[in-house]
């Protein structure tokens, strides 16, 4: 065993370590050997190596002289020896400085366990691994090892590390995630673990997409272990598959509807309020409004003259309503009502009234995860809706039971993931969505309603949103802000933040009071690849391919083919191949096979003559 030992001077939080033969790896765990305050753990934070060829200085170099001093006692020969100094926290504070000279070790896995692993691990989500705790690994129980699978460097293996797990079981105490990176850093491999996980565990959950990559159903190529996701999960796109039923919406469901497409003016917000009727329909609302609009641009006398003609009774009975509508409403500005007409019909057009949240509902119920896909700005208006339902049907449901008299439906505690949370949570701004989030942040861990909310942009998400992310997995970060908010919001150590713009992809550092201390971590490979993984490159060359396999095959019959009668065949290649060819795009075509060697031509005195090669 490599030997080491504590140098310089030494303080209750911090000591420095130094060894001849091992190289010190940074966040691997160390056991100082203190023989008056028994055995202490430490965290090495930095590491270095020197020679005599590279002067030994140490940080800022207040250590240099004694931890030299000391070395030099220790029997280093300072100008021959290699010599390797970490600077290591201790994960508890002793109560007295740490004897200097006393050994240090690498720990067995039991002497660490409980700083390593929280939770059974049943009731873990199995992220990734804990980065460099090989040695100690060794030494952990059989059924802990080679647990998920690892990819880098091009190769995919089995982890040799201790596993890291989020113990599903503390979201009741510790109950939200936030997941920070910049582009690139891993973060949507993260998210998709975290969702796989909690796949595994069919708990309820539904997360927003609007980059429509969160699909399930592929595995990855190069993955050891299939897993198949694909009766656990169920993809929805907003208006196709579901929407809200416009007949359910209370007022200010549907004021936050009508904002979310665009913010309503605070004559808007009193026109919905008059306007809109206890059980009105999407029809009746649409054709009051649109009615008043009319009125409104007509005005009462031209309204009284178009009375007096004669007219069939449908149009009597039109103006007769617009009369009634302009009586009662002849307040309300024209711009107004113009105003949520187009909303209205944006919200419309969309497919939203066309549907309802029913197979969402039905999907989480079976323990599923509810994937629901659209852009972005009908993401907002749809989950303001959805996720105040379920949200308050499964409050309702548990201050029901906990007043022992049980209301409503039951729904079950559920999480809600999305990636780009700053748009739905944004600082300093109100959207629709925010409202709804930010109250499931503050009160969530009550009815067992948990957030997972990803981002690009931390600095960029709502505070009160974000000092409620009581767990933190933050991937490669750059934007100096976003560091400042990072570290201002977790206990990620100053040398930690430093390394953030370094971060290899897929490395993290998670911050979570269940450790109590922040954990640097590899996520694991995931068991399956988002739809957009193909290379561009290798999309258009696959493309390529296909269309001309699927022209060969359509002209096979036809051959040969001769420039006099390229009319006609074009026609039936067209309706062979489902195509789109013209005579000249179609010549073009076959030069291309030509090229490729797929067909020969021959010149004649009728023209070129296409024949099989
Ligand atoms: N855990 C991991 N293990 C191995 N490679 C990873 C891991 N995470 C990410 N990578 C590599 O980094 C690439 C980028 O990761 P990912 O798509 O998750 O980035 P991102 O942070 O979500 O970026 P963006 O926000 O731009 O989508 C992946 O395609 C993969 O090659």
């Amino acid at each position: 065993m490599a030997n080491m030992q504590v140098v310089g001077l030494t303080t209750p939080q911090e000591v420095y370590v130094a060894s001849r033969d091992r190289k010190f790896r940074i966040n691997e765990l160390l056991v100082i050997e203190d023989p008056y305050q028994g055995n202490l753990i430490g965290e090495v934070v930095e590491s270095n190596s020197y020679n005599r060829f590279i002067p030994l200085s140490i940080g800022n170099g207040i250590h240099d002289a004694d931890v030299i001093e000391s070395l030099k006692h220790l029997g280093y020969s300072i100008n021959e020896d290699e010599i390797n100094i970490a600077k290591v926290k201790l994960i508890s504070e002793a109560n007295f400085p740490v004897v200097t000279g006393c050994k240090a070790r690498l720990p067995i896995f039991d002497e660490v366990r409980s700083h390593l692993l929280k939770g059974a691990r049943e009731d873990g989500l199995l992220i990734g691994e804990i980065k460099n705790t090989e040695e100690t690994a060794e030494t952990m129980e059989e059924d802990l090892r080679g647990l998920c699978e690892m990819f880098s460097n091009g190769k995919v293996y089995k982890t040799r590390n201790v596993p890291f797990f989020l113990d599903l079981r503390s979201f009741q105490q510790y109950p939200h995630i936030g997941v920070f990176g910049g582009s690139g850093s891993g973060k949507s491999f993260g998210l998709r673990v975290i969702m796989e996980e909690v796949m595994k565990h069919r708990f309820p959950a539904l997360i927003l997409d609007p980059h429509y990559e969160m699909e399930f159903s592929e595995s990855q190529e190069n993955g050891l272990e299939k897993r198949d996701f694909k009766d656990v999960f169920k993809k929805f796109q907003i208006g196709e598959d579901i929407g809200v039923e416009f007949l359910n919406l209370s007022r200010g469901d549907l004021m936050a509807l009508l904002s979310a497409v665009s913010p309503l003016t605070e004559a808007m917000s009193s026109a919905v309020q008059e306007l809109h009727l206890r059980g009105d329909t999407y029809l009746s609302f649409s054709n009051r409004l649109e009615l008043l609009g009319e009125a409104l641009e007509m005005g009462r006398s031209r309204i009284e003259q178009a009375l007096k003609q004669d007219m069939e009774p449908m149009e009597q009975e039109k103006y007769i309503k617009m009369r009634q509508l302009f009586e009662k409403y002849q307040n309300t500005p024209l711009p107004s009502v113009q105003g949520i007409i187009w909303r209205l019909r944006r919200l419309y057009s969309s497919g939203l009234f066309s549907h309802d949240i029913k197979p969402v509902k039905e999907t989480m119920m079976q323990g599923k995860l509810a994937v629901i896909q659209g852009p972005i700005w009908l993401l907002q208006v749809f989950s303001t809706y959805l996720l105040s339902n379920i949200y308050h049907q499964r409050r309702d449901y548990k201050d029901g039971e906990l007043k022992g008299q049980p209301s409503g439906e039951y729904f079950p505690p559920f999480i809600i993931a999305t990636d780009e949370a700053h748009n739905f949570a944004p600082k300093g701004k109100d959207t629709a969505t925010k409202g709804i989030i930010t109250e499931i942040a503050q009160e969530g861990r009550k009815y067992g309603v948990f957030l997972i909310l990803a981002t690009q942009r931390p600095t960029l998400l709502d505070e009160t949103v974000t000092a409620q992310l009581n767990t933190k997995i933050i991937f490669r970060t750059v934007r100096a802000s976003d560091i400042g908010t990072i570290s201002e919001e977790t206990d990620i150590k100053v040398e930690e933040a430093r390394r953030l713009p370094y971060l290899p992809s897929g490395d993290a550092f998670v911050s979570s009071p269940l450790f109590g201390r922040t954990v640097a971590i590899r996520v694991r490979f995931p068991h399956t690849r988002s739809p957009h993984t193909q290379n561009p490159l290798d999309e258009i060359k696959f493309y390529r391919e296909t269309s001309e396999d699927n022209l060969f095959d359509a002209i096979k019959p036809h051959l040969p083919i001769y420039a006099a009668n390229f009319a006609k065949a074009v026609e039936e290649i067209n309706a062979a191949a489902g195509a789109n060819y013209e005579v000249r795009t179609l010549k073009a075509a076959l030069d291309e096979l030509v090229a490729k060697g797929k067909l020969k031509k021959q010149a004649s005195p009728l023209g070129d003559i296409f024949i099989e090669p």
